[in-house]
């Protein structure tokens, strides 16, 4: 992607062929009418398709902005835009015949839509989580149990979703011919950041077709929040063309020292990482750096390639949201406009009033659900 040659396909010779067959069963899924409709079909009466674009003028009156839109990933089934691309992968994965699927997951939204598509489909689910983040996303625990999956505790490292990766990276390369891996973001060894954007795409087509309908005219800002940069290219490819400034928010944690933020564009540094070469929080032995965010779906050293790309050509701005200005984002919505943002999304709504601009259409990727307990903590709900 771009003129730094970022992406590609870093895989260990076990996966390459699998990867190949997975480009190749995309490519032929995407031009068969059979698989369009029934992937169509699903998502309108399961994933509950087209998700809404909710006006929000007491918010846009609080930030001195004309007008604010907010594309409601939310309301998608399991809360999150994480169902958009899982659902897919999963009808893939049983029109290649494979009975299984391995997923990992941070904020466990993209867990529990690999444990909801494939109980929908009838195939058994793995999913792999760090066990800081199981604690913190509990809820998503109990829910990715309930749908069947079973939940694998990753004990290594920080715990989080850099050694869920990791460990089911791993799981699928010892399974690869009766497992798919689900890769819940668009990272990874080509075709997965292709395939995670395309997907993801919906969200942005509709959003454009919507805005157009309900504004008469493009918005002059489209925001999302960006961990591996699903949710964000899926809402900003579709406008790419566009005279439309595009800003993904990332993660600035609580500090900005290594480890202390997962703020990719500007400190981070091209690497490897998970099969792709992107911008990646790294030392200068080229040890991938910790990192740390309220949010567990931003709490990743590298931002997927493509949308590493669209920064550092500079179309897309990126902007960092800090943990505690995450926090205040959240609030105003609910007091504004009685709407629980997942942390994650609250990223974005945390920078709307910087950008001096007169519209803006925010990506609310996920709902606040799983992070009630730590809105409890910190804002004394
Ligand atoms: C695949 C690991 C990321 C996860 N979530 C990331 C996430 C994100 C960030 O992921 P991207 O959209 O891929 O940048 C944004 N919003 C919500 C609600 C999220 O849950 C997860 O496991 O659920």
């Amino acid at each position: 992607y771009g003129a730094h040659g970022l992406g590609g396909c870093y895989a260990p010779e076990t996966l390459m062929q699998p990867l190949l067959d997975l480009e190749a069963a995309f490519v032929a899924a995407l031009e068969d009418p059979d698989f369009q409709r029934e992937l169509q079909a699903e998502l309108r009466t399961f994933v509950g398709r087209p998700t809404p674009l909710t006006p929000a003028p007491r918010l846009a009156r609080e930030l001195g902005i004309a007008e604010v839109w907010l594309k409601r990933e939310d309301l998608a089934h399991t809360g999150a835009h994480k169902i958009n691309n899982a659902l897919a992968q999963a009808l893939l994965a049983r029109r290649m015949g494979r009975e299984e699927v391995i997923a990992e997951t941070g904020a466990g939204q993209h867990g529990v839509a690999c444990a909801a598509a494939c109980a929908r489909l009838g195939l058994r689910c793995t999913v792999y989580m760090g066990e800081v983040d199981m604690a913190r996303q509990a809820p998503n625990v109990a829910r990715m149990r309930l749908f069947g999956a079973e939940v694998a505790p990753v004990s290594a490292g920080s715990r989080t979703l850099k050694e869920a990766v990791n460990e089911a990276l791993r799981a699928w390369a010892g399974n690869c011919h009766r497992a798919h891996y689900i890769l819940g973001s668009a990272l990874g060894p080509h075709p997965f950041p292709l395939l995670v954007r395309t997907f993801q795409s919906v969200i942005g087509r509709e959003a454009r077709a919507q805005v157009l309908e309900a504004a008469g005219r493009l918005p002059e800002a489209v925001v999302a929040c960006a961990g591996g940069g699903s949710n964000g290219l899926g809402l900003m490819v579709p406008f790419l063309d566009d005279a439309v400034r595009l800003v993904a928010a990332e993660a600035g944690g609580h500090g900005t020292d290594p480890g202390q933020h997962a703020a990719r564009v500007g400190p981070g540094r091209i690497g490897v990482l998970h099969g792709c070469r992107s911008l990646l929080l790294q030392d200068e032995a080229g040890w991938t750096s910790d990192t740390a965010s309220i949010s567990a779906g931003l709490d990743y050293p590298s931002l997927g390639p493509e949308l590493a790309a669209l920064c550092l050509d500079g179309r897309v701005e990126a902007l960092r949201a800090t943990d505690a200005e995450a926090l205040e984002g959240a609030r105003r919505l609910c007091r504004t406009e009685g709407i629980l943002p997942a942390l994650e999304s609250s990223h974005g709504l945390a920078v709307l009033g910087r950008l001096g601009a007169r519209s803006v259409l925010l990506g609310l990727s996920g709902r606040g659900d799983k992070d009630l307990s730590t809105y409890q903590a910190a804002l004394g709900a």
